[in-house]
């Protein structure tokens, strides 16, 4: 995609290269839009948490040209970086032993100097708000540890709000969560975007959520950018065949896709 330069566009990514062992992002050009909720999808394997990662600089790109609002990552001073850009990356099993609010304060942390934790008004108040928008407030007091899955899942949301920033990325939100608390999470997700105009990048597994819940997709393959575009217009038989190697019809009732895989759609007639 040809470089251009958008007002809109929270994130911008131009020709950026990223080289593993095993695996590069090859040429990444994108351009997420501001105040939206974009996500990204793609097989495993695709590159779409490494993108995540060369976005909020937990690596570095190689080479290439990456902008957050315009300005070149590399202009971002450490703690300005941290007020702008929140990443959450997937869920892992270590449990801190803390109350639930001591763990939303973690958030606070590029706000403090830097071997002194001294809670101000606006860490408060931060704090406050996070916990509200996500509906945690109710088990503040509680061990982190005590939580359900799901409890554990708004926390860890409520963390990264905490931090006050304008983008949030979210590695994979809604993975080992059940049907209601997923559509629960996404639709917290969607209200947080809307009431505070947060710019949210998700990796997403689900199509269907990735359509219902985004105004804009990105497909990786394979290291590089497959297809972007409104949602709707992305989810086609020929996207899921060219990006997933899979047969399938694709149909909307309602807004919401289906998709049904051709081989099983020929069992199921057979029976
Ligand atoms: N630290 C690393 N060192 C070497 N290779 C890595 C490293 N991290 C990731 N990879 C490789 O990079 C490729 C892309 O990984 P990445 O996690 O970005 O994919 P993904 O699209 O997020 O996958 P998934 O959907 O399975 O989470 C994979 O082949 C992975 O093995």
């Amino acid at each position: 995609m040809k470089w251009r330069l958008m007002a809109m566009d929270a994130i911008e990514a131009s020709q950026v290269c990223y080289c593993l062992d095993d695996f590069n992002l090859k040429d990444v050009s994108v351009s997420i839009p501001k105040g939206k909720m974009t996500s990204i999808v793609g097989p495993n394997g695709s590159g779409k948490s490494t993108f995540l990662k060369v976005v909020s600089q937990l690596v570095r790109c190689q080479s290439g040209d990456l902008r957050i609002n315009n300005q070149p990552l590399q202009c971002f001073k450490k703690k300005e970086f941290a007020q702008t850009v929140t990443m959450l990356p997937q869920s892992k099993d270590s449990v801190p032993d803390v109350t639930v609010k001591e763990f939303i304060a973690f958030g606070r942390a590029p706000y403090q100097h830097q071997f002194q934790f001294r809670s101000s008004g606006a860490d408060e108040e931060a704090i406050m708000w996070a916990m509200e928008a996500t509906g945690t407030s109710k088990f503040q007091d509680k061990m982190y540890y005590a939580l359900s899955g799901g409890e554990q899942q708004r926390v860890r949301i409520a963390m990264a709000l905490a931090q006050k920033t304008e983008i949030l990325l979210l590695d994979e939100p809604t993975t080992y969560l059940d049907i209601s608390h997923q559509i629960e999470l996404m639709e917290m997700l969607r209200h947080i975007n809307e009431r505070y105009q947060i710019t949210i990048v998700m990796v997403l597994h689900d199509l269907h959520q990735a359509t219902v819940y985004s105004d804009y997709m990105i497909a990786m393959k394979s290291g590089a950018i497959a297809q972007t575009g409104v949602p709707k217009h992305v989810l086609t038989a020929q996207f899921l065949k060219e990006v997933y190697r899979i047969d399938a019809t694709v149909r909307f009732e309602d807004g919401f896709p289906i998709i049904i895989p051709v081989k099983y759609t020929k069992e199921a007639l057979s029976v």
